[in-house]
């Protein structure tokens, strides 16, 4: 069975991606399939009905919200979530992220240049630096500000009013949040990996808003392939529809996704290359760890946050690493997985305390 455009769907919106697709701009196809709405979002349930219920009663009490914190691996909807907030409040939505914020001057004219009620997105907020998260403290309490002008024993702090707006902060790292920071939200949402269920649903909706034939079968091998993560998911679709058009007859079959990922090194649990060098790296290089983050990175050419942010979560979800204090492990599964048979003295066989992440 295929799934095409739904005649009474809203063909404005298949329209404009299609045109999106034309001039191959891959961001703006990614931000129109966006949900713009909570009842439109698919998964998150618990986080949807939490958010849901602050949103209602803030519309009732026609006051912007508390402060929202979104927490999650990368990928799984925070700047979605941030949009649909803005959305539903029908407030403007102003963007902006912590390392975009080195002084905090940035920030001032910022909230300086609110409008009341708007809802300020701060992505990354971990990496905003020191002096501005002080200021932010502030404006989050009491929507002032101190603004200090001159500098040495002539320095004056002017206070400054800001109208009420509505914080969203979103971090992949929680835990790096000062706790003053975080005790400032009213409400934090906790985003988790998507079901496979879920990603289904995903992928056919955006399949359609794509205007992209794929079979019901196909979906699914897209979604069992995207590591739990949505923003994966539209991209792997957008992969197998390059093949689908080029070597095949245009429609994603079954056959087809799995050639289309082969050729992308995603393999049927959705280990993609960076995933498999890590584990190569841990298991062959260093004899199973344990071995530090940095050196894992350096060891596999990347940045330190993206082995910590993009690839570490996902394969300790799935049972291939863990983190331990003394470094990363290699568990029997990574050995299997690489084709390799554990040895028997690995670190993972060695205590369980090691294992006791802190
Ligand atoms: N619940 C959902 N239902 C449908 N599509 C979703 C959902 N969540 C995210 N997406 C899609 O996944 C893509 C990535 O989402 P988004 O940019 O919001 O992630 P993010 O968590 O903000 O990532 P990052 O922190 O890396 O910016 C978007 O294109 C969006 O269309």
């Amino acid at each position: 069975m295929t799934s095409h455009v739904d005649d009474g769907g809203d063909h404005s919106v298949g329209r404009s991606l299609i045109a999106a697709e034309a001039a191959a701009d891959e961001s703006t196809v990614e931000a129109a399939l966006r949900p713009r709405t909570l009842a439109e979002l698919i998964g998150q349930g618990r986080v949807r009905d939490q958010l849901g219920l602050v949103l209602e009663a803030a519309r009732s009490r026609g006051r912007p919200p508390d402060h929202v914190l979104l927490a999650g691996p990368p990928g799984l909807g925070k700047t979605t979530l941030a949009m649909i907030i803005a959305a539903e409040l029908s407030a403007p939505l102003r963007v902006t992220s912590g390392p975009a914020i080195q002084h905090a001057g940035d920030l001032a004219a910022i909230l300086s240049s609110l409008a009341e009620g708007e809802v300020l997105f701060l992505d990354e907020i971990h990496r905003m630096s020191r002096p501005a998260e002080e200021m932010l403290y502030m404006a989050m309490e009491d929507f002032r500000v101190d603004v200090v002008v001159g500098k040495g024993p002539g320095a004056t702090a002017i206070p400054l009013e800001i109208p009420p707006f509505t914080l969203v902060g979103a971090t992949t790292r929680a835990g790096l949040l000062p706790g003053p920071l975080r005790d400032r939200f009213g409400f934090t949402g906790h985003l988790e990996y998507y079901e496979v269920d879920e990603l289904d649903e995903i992928v056919r909706r955006s399949a359609q808003l794509l205007d992209v034939p794929i079979t019901d079968h196909a979906a699914r091998e897209v979604a069992s392939r995207s590591r739990g993560t949505p923003r994966i998911a539209n991209r792997l679709l957008r992969r197998v529809r390059d093949y689908a058009q080029v070597r095949a007859d245009g429609v994603v079959r079954t056959k087809t996704a799995q050639a289309a990922l082969d050729l992308y090194e995603v393999d049927e649990e959705g280990l993609d290359r960076l995933d498999r060098a890590v584990l190569d790296a841990l298991c062959r290089r260093f004899g199973g760890g344990p071995v530090g983050v940095s050196t894992l990175a350096v060891a596999v050419g990347e940045e330190r946050e993206t082995v910590e942010e993009v690839a570490e979560p996902f394969l300790v979800r799935r049972g291939y690493l863990a983190r331990t204090p003394r470094g990363r492990v290699a568990t029997p599964a990574a050995w299997r997985q690489l084709g390799l048979a554990p040895p028997a003295d690995a670190a993972f066989g060695q205590s369980p305390s090691l294992f006791d992440d802190p």
